[in-house]
């Protein structure tokens, strides 16, 4: 068997392979090659008698993490071995745990309303190719994907695949979770419940605005490339945050949960739908001229049980060694205390200030926005979260802080600057505590009056809002613990060294 074209093998050629592989793991499909199609297209072919050939298509890695199907086609005088070759590969394919049938939802207003067409010609022809076979669902309005997980038939599916944006997978991600919690019989209303993770896998085929969550599990914003995760069965664990108030569940959370600034851009932005993913630029341009901070209390509880540092040089990549060591860790100190809620006895650290930004990442959020995120060194399936908190300094070093997003720099090398990463923790506006504690003390009461009538303090007399995963919450008082690995991706993380890789294959045409 070759990947020779039929006129050197009707001339009895030597033929030369080259030494390079594919990983089984990353063929697509193999198949009996239609010798008409070919013959049509390279005109090669007429002499030979009775050719047989195979086609394999498998996952050529190109630069910046972008994965594209390539194929190689292998010629064979003997039928019988060619079949045999088909034979032996797919069932080396069948021993990988790959999707079968998935459930899709696309959203055909996510970012600049491409959602369908990006699926239909750029996805599905690569699922039909893998033989994978899917139920699509065109979402009608905002909660659909998410209402009708609570009603389908979830155990017939491999996965379930969003087409949008962190948006669209936020809904889908409640729908699945909610619905795994509901069938166990967990009340998600309890802050301290423990949570059952999700098995069924999620794949995110990124049609959105920000699209933070694809770009920082798989390295790229690529329909082709997330589609090729999915496909070969690719799984990333994920953690996820719950966020309380008063014993209320309000949302879940996997990338940025931010009051101040973000929040404000997000806010504001809502009502610029229509400008496309434009709406942030112009939202954030008009938030950062208004300068607003927001004084409040952080309560929060530090990660002890992660090796990790949000001020490490090295990030979470594929089969990250930090992740791994943290879930063990996790895991024994869930053994050893049983049921008791250890949570409790450790210690709580205490901020209080006047803060232009608090944002808890569970992961980089990493975009193409923001190539290395908002915190480059968060990780993906640690069981925890960066909490960084920007405190009250002038536009100028706010801007400075800001392109810190876009380039090399240490975006926490700034005294106004501070990140921990923990576990869990508590957030109380000012306005809040005030209206709480001492509702009749006069200073405190009219503190919105009192910032008013000082030009010279920024804060704002209101509240801001939180944004969480580009979804506005309804509290600004809320309670956030981090659930390690809740739930799967079809994803690896970023890959280490791919340009080296890109490289390597760049040359390669043959396989086996
Ligand atoms: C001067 C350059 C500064 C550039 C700063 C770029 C920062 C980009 C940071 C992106 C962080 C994304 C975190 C992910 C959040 C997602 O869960 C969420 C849902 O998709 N997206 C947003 O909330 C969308 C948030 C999008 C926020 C965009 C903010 C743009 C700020 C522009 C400020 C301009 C100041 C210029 C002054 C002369
Ligand atoms: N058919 C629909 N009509 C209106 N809204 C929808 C529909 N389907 C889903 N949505 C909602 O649209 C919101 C935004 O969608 P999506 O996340 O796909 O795009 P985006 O906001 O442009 O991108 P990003 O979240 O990456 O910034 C989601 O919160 C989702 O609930
Ligand atoms: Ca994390």
């Amino acid at each position: 068997v070759t990947n020779q074209p039929a006129h050197e093998l009707d001339r009895g050629s030597c033929v030369h392979i080259e030494n390079c592989f594919v990983p089984t793991s990353e063929i697509i499909a193999v198949e009996e090659t239609d010798l008409n199609k070919k013959q049509r297209n390279s005109g090669k072919w007429q002499k030979m008698a009775k050719p047989h050939a195979f086609t394999v298509y498998y996952v050529k890695k190109a630069r910046n993490h972008r994965w594209r199907c390539s194929d190689v086609t292998f010629w064979c005088v003997d039928e019988q071995l060619c079949n045999q070759w088909i034979q032996a590969l797919k069932e080396l394919l069948e021993l990988q745990t790959r999707p079968k049938h998935l459930l899709v939802y696309i959203n055909p207003y996510g970012g600049k309303r491409q959602g369908k067409r990006i699926y239909e010609q750029k996805v599905a022809p690569l699922f039909s190719l893998a033989s994978i076979s899917t139920d699509v669902f065109v979402t009608e309005r905002a909660n659909h994907a998410k209402d009708n997980l609570f009603e389908v038939n979830i155990n017939k599916y491999d996965g379930v695949v969003c087409v949008g944006g962190d948006g669209m997978f936020s809904e889908v991600m409640h729908g699945l979770i909610g619905r795994m919690q509901k069938d166990s019989g967990i009340d998600q209303n309890n802050p301290k419940a423990p949570l059952v993770q999700c098995n069924i896998r999620i794949g995110i085929i990124p049609a959105g605005s920000t699209d933070c969550i694809c770009y920082s599990t798989v390295g790229i914003s690529d329909p082709v490339t997330s589609a090729l995760h999915i496909i070969i069965g690719d799984s990333q664990p994920l953690d996820v945050s719950s966020v309380h108030h008063n014993n209320t569940f309000l949302k879940y959370t996997v990338s940025l949960l931010g009051y101040g600034f973000y929040g404000d851009v997000l806010k504001d932005s809502e009502k610029k739908r229509w400008m496309g993913p434009m709406r942030y630029d112009y939202s954030g341009f008009k938030t950062f001229l208004s300068h607003h901070c927001y004084e409040g209390t952080i309560y929060f509880q530090p990660a002890k049980h992660t090796q990790g540092s949000p001020r490490d040089k090295d990030s979470c990549r594929t089969g990250c060694h930090i992740c791994r060591q943290s879930e063990q860790q996790l895991a024994e100190e869930h053994k050893k205390c049983g049921l008791k809620h250890e949570e409790d006895e450790e210690e709580w650290k205490v901020i209080k200030g006047k803060f232009l930004a608090i944002n808890a990442v569970n992961m980089s959020c990493a975009c193409p926005r923001s190539p290395k995120g908002l915190s480059p060194a968060a990780h993906l399936a640690d069981g925890s979260s960066d909490l960084i908190l920007v405190r009250k300094c002038s536009r100028f070093d706010f801007l400075r802080y800001l392109i810190r997003h876009t380039n090399q720099d240490d975006q926490f090398d700034f005294s106004f600057v501070d990140v921990y990463r923990v576990k869990s923790f508590q957030f109380t506006s000012k306005l809040l505590e005030d209206n709480e504690s001492d509702v009749t003390d006069i200073g405190k009461k009219h503190f919105g009056q009192f910032c008013r009538d000082h030009p010279a303090c920024c804060c704002s007399i209101a509240n801001s809002t939180w944004n969480c995963d580009g979804e506005t919450l309804n509290s600004s008082a809320i309670e956030v613990r981090v659930h390690c690995q809740l739930m799967k991706l079809f994803a690896r993380g970023i890959e280490e060294n791919c340009k080296e890789a890109a490289s390597n294959q760049s040359t390669v045409e043959q396989l086996l």
